[in-house]
């Protein structure tokens, strides 16, 4: 065909490159049309004239014209002489084919009716096409496909001009392509021909009507829509090649029209409203676009700006041919062509290369994308392995740390064992070197008299904490054979293991537990309950217990320590729910009638050859000797017993104290030179003791009562040391003094001191202890030199704790003690309602900034306790309200001596002292 062009060369596709990032605006040309027949025939008259290029004139010079203007300028305009292949080639072509550099483009033929804008866009159409294959012909290099797809808006509804269905199309919005036909056909072109073939079809699909003014008018708005995709075939098979894809759209547009001057009259009206309608709207869009694109666009008011909003000052080339009649009866309709080819003209384009990725290219981009990140992700998990690795090891040094220092304490403890047992007396003359097992075997006659046992020989049994828990029936307490008789029975006492050294009694909360009473967090059930029973504080709960003169199997009270001392041996630190029920349920049992204890299957002693001994005490020294049998073993006895050592009931505090510090031994070489008359004295005293008491009654006192009587008591006996003097008492009262001369603190202790027990809080709330313990600890140790055992004790403990805590393994136990310490809190929040007045609460909740209107006040309160680890004021305060609540207060102002914590004590013959428990428990 003779419409194919050649002047599609590469200047062209470089002009629509290099024109790419340019600032474009739409191009607007005028194409004014020969007057037609009808209107020569009317004698009417042409007023426009194109002078130039770019101008047309309005050549009519009426007087009533005269305000408006008289010429226009545009890029282009064209008279009635010039072909449309001329306004093809100047004023479409280059927006046309920049479908084929992969631009998006739009011609639009805009004016009033029968002015020739079929006629243009026929031509524009066709001469786009041709030069569109001629560009392919030309450029083998790259593979080309020709989508064509048509449609028409009439009435507002979109019609596919290549289908038969009848049925409108529907607009879709898709947030890259922006609106989009659906469903509408779409045919590749074979060849031109093809296309002249769909050209043929769209034309006779198109609505079109006889108008006064056009016999085959257009009563549609009509969109072309040609794609044009390509790649470069030397990446035909490749994976890696992207496409251009664009779409040129020709747009004939339905002609302006007024009512009157057509004698429109229904259908044609009709149409003609719905053509006015969107044409205003398209006036209105570029106008508003001409005035820059400030403001509401209304692009949707019509179908026909919606589907072309790209290329009405979007990313679509455009170019707007304006036809015009030059008829004189046509100027008003002229007049507004004229100024929406104004505005038109004054609007931007952001017109851009659209590069679509192929599917497969998609892919093979995805897949890239996707081993990236799978990379990525294996570069992640790696650094995450080994910041593992690096956590792993760093427990693992840890670990290695601390048993390197239990080995080391290990160590000192068998040395320091090892030379006690060079200073203590051989089995033969003392009975009492034996080795644990070998003493649990030993027959009750063998262990002499009660003063015997009282001695530095003999008293080895009350160096076993199960002896305590022997002695905690009050029944028993007073036969000196029952620790004895108890392991007759087969109670094996294994050898302590490391971490037991680190759980057992020798801990301060076992020891406090032992000296204190029952530890609360081992009996919160019970606690409430006795607080349900009875409101008064528990630590001042008082008991006595008739001792049958006649048996002692009578006895019925059994007091807290006791019982919290039976459960010695199941001590957890974790203190998880069944613990507690464990706890509860040994409490019970021992509560449970004398009768049924096994202790009672002992052999009474009376036919021992120390009866006369305990029957001549049946009241007053029978608990005296009980007593004595229960001495107070601080945490150094136990600890010394835990290494097998049989050591000296007097001196058993010394004895541990050597293991810590050299510098007692000279005590314990004084005093076991003078062993003899030690054990006459003791026995002495004892007797001189039990002549004193004569009460057949036994109290075991609140600790109130306790400090009044031990001072009382211990004033008698100063009073009595000090009157009746002799070497025996000069012997002790000088191991005592070895013994606080060597745990003299230094003087930076107080320091030192200050800064473990911040360690130690500091992993009480990592460990996730208990807070009574916490309470318990804080309020009883505070910074004498004779606590450092203690302390560290509790350091070293927790700290192993700590590392077992951290271990992958012990998630249940960590989440154990956790669940723990929460009912702990809840615990405690009951106590608050109980054991505070409204006042002390409303106080309370104040001073912990507790809103007094919120919910869950107490608990609140309770999940406050011991967290901010950093604040002594803090610490204080949270174990003041925690010994507040669960009876404690008193231990702060319990001296330590009464309770068997430290060395310091007075200056007393510490043979007169009648024990239990750690207190004075005669009277
Ligand atoms: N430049 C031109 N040279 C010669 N004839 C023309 C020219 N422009 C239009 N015509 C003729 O004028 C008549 C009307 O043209 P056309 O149908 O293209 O007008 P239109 O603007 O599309 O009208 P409508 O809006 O009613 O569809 C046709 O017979 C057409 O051949």
């Amino acid at each position: 065909m003779s419409m194919i062009n050649n002047n599609v060369d590469e200047s062209t596709y470089a002009d629509t490159r290099e024109s790419d990032a340019q600032d474009e605006k739409i191009f607007v040309s005028i194409r004014l049309r020969p007057l037609n027949e009808r209107e020569l025939s009317n004698n009417d008259v042409a007023d426009w004239e194109c002078i130039n290029n770019t101008t047309i004139l309005y050549k009519n010079s009426l007087p009533e014209r005269s305000v408006l203007p008289t010429a226009y300028t545009f890029d282009r305009v064209f008279g009635g002489d010039c072909s449309t292949r001329q306004v093809y080639e100047e004023a479409a072509k280059r927006v046309a084919l920049s479908v084929v550099s992969g631009i998006n483009s739009s011609i639009f033929a805009y004016g009033q009716t029968s002015s020739g804008k079929t006629y243009t866009m026929c031509g524009i159409t066709e001469y786009t096409v041709a030069d569109i294959y001629d560009y392919i012909h030309e450029h083998t290099n790259r593979e080309f496909v020709l989508k064509f797809s048509a449609m028409e808006i009439y009435n507002e509804a979109v019609k596919d001009l290549l289908s038969s269905d009848a049925m409108p199309l529907r607009l879709l919005d898709d947030p890259e392509k922006g609106t989009v036909v659906e469903k509408i056909t779409e045919v590749t072109l074979r060849d031109w021909s093809h296309l002249k073939e769909l050209l043929s079809v769209c034309e006779a699909q198109r609505k079109i009507g006889e108008t006064s003014l056009n016999e085959t008018s257009s009563r549609s708005h009509q969109i072309l829509r040609l794609t044009v995709e390509s790649r470069a075939c030397e990446f035909k098979r490749s994976q890696n090649s992207s496409t251009l894809a664009a779409t040129v759209n020709f747009v004939d547009l339905a002609g302006s029209e007024r009512a009157s001057q057509i004698l429109s009259a229904g259908t044609r009206l009709k149409e003609g409203c719905h053509i006015n309608r969107s044409l205003l709207t398209l006036g209105t869009v570029i106008r508003k676009l001409s005035k820059g694109r400030n403001g509401h666009i209304p692009y949707r008011d019509s179908k026909l700006t919606r589907i072309l909003q790209n290329s009405l000052g979007g990313n679509a080339r455009t170019a707007i041919i304006c036809t015009m009649s030059p008829a004189h009866g046509h100027v008003e309709q002229s007049r507004n062509t004229l100024l929406f080819a104004s505005c038109a003209k004054q609007v931007g384009t952001n017109a851009h290369v659209n590069v679509v990725m192929s599917e497969k290219a998609l892919v093979k981009q995805l897949q890239r994308e996707l081993a990236r990140l799978e990379n990525q992700l294996k570069n992640l998990g790696s650094l995450s392995n080994s910041c593992d690795s690096l956590a792993l090891k760093e427990k693992e040094l840890l670990i290695e740390k601390m048993d390197k220092e239990i080995r080391e304490l290990t160590q000192q403890r068998d040395h320091a064992q090892s030379r006690l047992q060079n200073l203590i007396p051989s089995p033969g003359e003392y009975q009492v070197s034996k080795p644990w097992d070998e003493l649990s075997s030993v027959s009750e006659p063998e262990k002499g008299t009660w003063l015997d046992e009282y001695s530095a020989s003999e008293a080895s049994e009350t160096i076993d904490p199960l002896h305590l828990d022997v002695i905690s029936s009050t029944s028993h307490f007073s036969d000196r054979s029952e620790g004895l008789s108890f392991n007759k029975h087969g109670k094996q006492f294994p050898e302590p293991s490391e971490e037991q050294f680190l759980c057992d009694d020798t801990s301060p909360r076992m020891f406090i537990e032992k000296y204190f009473g029952p530890d609360p967090t081992k009996g919160w059930e019970k606690i409430v309950e006795r607080i349900d029973l009875n409101n008064e504080d528990n630590c001042k709960e008082v008991q006595c217990i008739e001792i049958d003169s006649m048996t002692y199997r009578n006895s019925e009270t059994v007091s807290s320590p006791g019982k919290a001392n039976h459960n010695l041996e199941n001590f957890d630190i974790h203190h998880d729910s069944r613990t507690l029920k464990a706890t509860v349920e040994e409490q019970k049992t021992i509560e449970s009638p004398v009768d049924s204890h096994p202790m009672e299957q002992y052999p009474s002693s009376s036919d021992s050859e120390n009866s006369d001994s305990r029957s001549t005490d049946d009241s007053g020294n029978r608990s005296c000797g009980a007593v004595l049998t229960t001495v107070p073993l601080s945490p150094r006895s136990t600890m010394a017993k835990e290494d097998g050592i049989l050591s000296m009931a007097l001196e058993k505090d010394s004895i541990t104290s050597l293991e810590h510090n050299n510098r007692k031994f000279s005590g314990l070489v004084s005093l076991a030179d003078d062993k003899h008359q030690h054990r006459e004295h003791s026995q002495e005293s004892l007797k001189s003791n039990s002549t004193d008491v004569k009460e057949e009654t036994i109290k075991v006192l609140g600790l109130d009562e306790m400090v009044v009587k031990y001072e009382k008591f211990g004033n008698d006996v100063v009073l009595a040391a000090e009157t009746t003097p002799d070497k025996s008492e000069e012997d002790t009262i000088h191991v005592l003094d070895g013994i606080r001369d060597s745990q003299v603190a230094p003087s930076n202790w107080s320091m030192e001191f200050e800064k473990q027990r911040a360690e130690i809080i500091q992993l009480w709330d990592t460990c996730n202890i208990p807070l009574v313990h916490r309470t318990y600890f804080f309020l009883v140790f505070k910074g004498d030199p004779s606590d450092s055992i203690y302390i560290e004790v509790e350091l070293r403990r927790l700290s192993f704790l700590k590392v077992s805590q951290g271990t992958t393994t012990a998630k249940n136990s960590r989440a154990s003690s956790m669940r723990a310490l929460y009912r702990e809190r809840e615990m405690l929040s009951k106590l608050i309602l109980k054991k505070l007045s409204t006042k002390e609460r409303m106080t309370l909740f104040q001073k912990w900034g507790v809103g007094l209107k919120t919910k869950k006040r107490r608990l609140q309160l309770c999940r406050q306790l011991w967290t901010d680890t950093e604040d002594m004021d803090h610490i204080k305060e949270s174990a003041a309200v925690v010994a507040k609540l669960v009876g404690i207060e008193e231990l702060s102002h319990v001296p330590k001596e009464i309770v068997g914590l430290s060395f310091s004590t007075p200056q007393v013959n510490i043979r007169s002292f009648n024990w239990k428990h750690g207190v004075p428990s005669l009277v």
